[in-house]
């Protein structure tokens, strides 16, 4: 077998943005399949199926690459600069794999399944997700009309006594739709009432459990347990799930409420990390004890993660995922929460029209109102909230959410520069004008308060975010600006107004009191985690820790810290400005995005898009500055994400 290009350096000269894993990953794969004829096709058909696996796909579908010009890439002027490969048109890619013989039994390092290329270890991440999926579904209980008539009546008392709404409670809709299936989904963008609506799910579980006679005798309490996907999405679960039930208390009996536990962990620690070990000591071998497990942010759960998770639960555990599909998906592969919840598809199978008219006495008409999909096949086990409690729909930051995640390049500019919302803040300044003003008003006090509770406090009401990690408007660069001058002033010391140190390292600056820090490695010893923010603060006796918020023990009893001395830590950054990829999960009062000047070749450029815009425009509570230009602007708005997958679950 003699391969088109000798080495990775000829292979890169042709195909742009290849990397050498890509190449020889294509090279072992001709070898181990023993391809003798059409090897140059078969070639570039797995460097593209590589690349598609770096991106985050699971897939390579064949539509996607058929007739496309494989790594061709031109400069401004419009010259080649990398040829590319031609790839053939679909009929003759699809005779080309089918005659390969990748089918799902033979045991191949690739698979081809439905018109996608998979490497075998994802095509099976995704047919066991779905099969544990579809075993959930499958397993469903009798349920008790009158008994769930009287649950739902006592959590939705309104609904039962004439009060009725004409327009659909989807809320209420949502908490029968989960009640009587092992497994449900309910989706929703920022503030529709996702956690609201899931507290009362799990007190319709709890009543619904101690109503089972069996249960009653064995006096087993029911176990739930609340995960989410980082240490913050946890903390801010627990919060929300301990304030819905502060304001159930003279709704729902007390009882009830005890059994629904406030404080949730991350999935990791669910599952329980072993150190240094690819395993988790929870797994089918070695089950978890639940019998309600809630994941929130499941947008940003990666397919393995998912799986591993199912796995390690008892087969008729219940499963409820909240999240937002129009946010990021998760920044390895997959993307489960917008393959189960695709927004295209709300319709429901007769047979669960017929249970939701009886449990909640809508009419069915109302239920399957979205007759623009009757097409589609039904997924019973999905719920939308689309009701903003957050937002009232004349604020500004949700009507740009809106518009920039259906893709309104024009409405959303024209909402941001030219209609005076008070929540949307656009600058055109310089990054200093603006930017110095909002640190000098939310970064600077953090060093002059001694309360730490105030401190995090303080550190939650403000973020500044960029596309990227480096560049010059990159996170690095906005860090190290931002620590020199809040230092600075700190030491009293004269900076000019046009100062900019934003290319100077900060290593060499010491730690000062009020400084928040992110861990950027994992360190399971010290059970710290890429991700967790602390803040630099000056003890009693004067010395310098680094306190971390235990979100394991801070709910219901104030706030518990956990400090450690700084050169204990792994590595660390500083986090006045965080990669809008790692800010999902949490929410600030005030957001400042700063994007990066266009030029579409630019790395941070290739970043941009719908739902990363959507993604940092959600997370501003009240208030939003945003500073852009309008190609930059509109070629974010433009460009959506999307994910190759075969999981489908209907
Ligand atoms: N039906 C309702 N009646 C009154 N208040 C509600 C209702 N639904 C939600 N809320 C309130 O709206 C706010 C947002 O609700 P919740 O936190 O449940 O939304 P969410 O979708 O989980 O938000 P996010 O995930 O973006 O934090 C909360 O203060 C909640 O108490």
């Amino acid at each position: 077998m003699k391969l088109i290009y000798s080495t990775f350096l000829e292979a890169k000269a042709h195909i742009a943005e290849l990397l050498p894993i890509d190449y020889f990953f294509a090279k072992e794969l001709i070898d181990t399949l023993s391809i003798e004829q059409d090897v140059d096709l078969c070639f570039h058909l797995f460097l593209a199926l590589n690349i598609s696996l770096r991106a985050g796909h699971t897939c390579l579908p064949l539509y996607e690459i058929a007739t496309t010009k494989l790594g061709y890439q031109s400069d401004d002027d419009g010259n080649e600069v990398t040829s590319g490969y031609n790839f053939p048109d679909l009929t003759s890619l699809t005779q080309f794999v089918s005659q390969l013989k990748l089918d799902s039994q033979s045991l191949k390092p690739v698979v081809y399944w439905k018109g996608n290329l998979y490497l075998r270890r994802y095509f099976k991440f995704e047919q066991d997700l779905s099969i544990i999926i579809r075993d959930k579904l499958a397993l469903k209980s009798e349920i008790d009309i009158a008994l769930t008539n009287t649950i739902l009546s006592h959590l939705f008392p309104e609904h039962f006594k004439g009060l009725l709404d004409k327009e659909v409670d989807w809320q209420f809709v949502a908490v029968a739709n989960a009640l009587n299936k092992q497994f449900a989904v309910i989706a929703g963008g920022p503030g529709t009432g996702k956690t609201y609506t899931v507290t009362k799910l799990l007190a319709a579980k709890i009543m619904l459990e101690e109503n089972n006679d069996s249960s009653t005798l064995t006096e087993k309490p029911f176990n739930i347990a609340l995960v989410a996907p980082t240490g913050k999405a946890a903390q801010r679960l627990s919060e929300s799930i301990a304030n819905a039930i502060t304001g159930f208390q003279s709704d729902i009996d007390s009882d009830i409420l005890q059994q629904i536990p406030t404080s949730a962990q991350t999935i990791h620690r669910l599952l329980g990390v072993i150190h240094n070990q690819p395993h988790f000591k929870h797994n089918e071998h070695n089950l978890l004890p639940y019998d309600l497990v809630l994941v929130d942010e499941v947008s940003m759960v990666d397919l393995p993660l998912m799986l591993r998770l199912l796995k390690a639960l008892k087969p008729e555990c219940s499963v409820v995922l909240l999240g937002d599909a129009d946010q990021l998906p998760s920044v390895s592969t997959g993307s489960v929460l917008a393959d189960i919840a695709p927004k295209a598809s709300l319709t429901y199978s007769r047979e669960n029209i017929d249970y939701l008219t009886r449990a909640t006495a809508y009419l069915a008409c109302d239920l399957s109102s979205d007759t623009s999909s009757q097409h589609c096949q039904p997924l019973d086990y999905l719920s939308f909230l689309k009701k903003s409690r957050r937002f009232d729909g004349t604020g500004g930051i949700g009507l740009l959410a809106n518009a920039v995640i259906n893709g309104n390049e024009g409405d959303s500019w024209k909402l941001l520069t030219q209609e005076n919302h008070r929540e949307l803040n656009y600058v055109d300044a310089s990054l200093i004008d603006w930017l110095i003003p909002l640190v000098n008003k939310y970064y600077l006090p953090l060093a002059q308060t001694t309360n730490i509770e105030q401190g995090f406090e303080l550190l939650s009401k403000f973020r500044v975010l960029c596309a990227t990690k480096s560049g010059e408007i990159g996170v690095e660069a906005l860090n190290n600006l931002i620590t020199y001058y809040v230092k600075s002033s700190l030491d009293k010391q004269y900076l000019p107004n046009d100062f900019d140190k934003r290319f100077l390292p900060t290593d060499n600056l010491p730690l000062y009191h009020g400084q928040p820090i992110m861990i950027t490695e994992n360190n399971y010893q010290l059970g710290l985690y890429n991700g967790d923010i602390g803040l630099v603060w000056r003890s009693e006796n004067g010395k310098l820790l680094v306190y971390f918020e235990d979100t394991q023990f801070s709910t219901g009893q104030g706030l518990q810290f956990r400090k450690f001395i700084p050169t204990r830590l792994p590595h660390y950054d500083s986090v006045y400005a965080m990669t809008i990829h790692k800010t999902q999960g949490s929410e600030f009062e005030h957001v400042a995005m700063v994007l990066p000047t266009h030029n579409p070749l630019g790395d941070a450029n290739k970043l941009l898009s719908r739902e990363l815009l959507y993604t940092a425009i959600t997370r501003a509570k009240k208030q939003l500055t945003i500073s852009s230009d309008l190609k930059t602007w509109q070629a974010g708005v433009r460009k959506k994400v999307n994910r190759f997958s075969g999981l489908r679950l209907n």
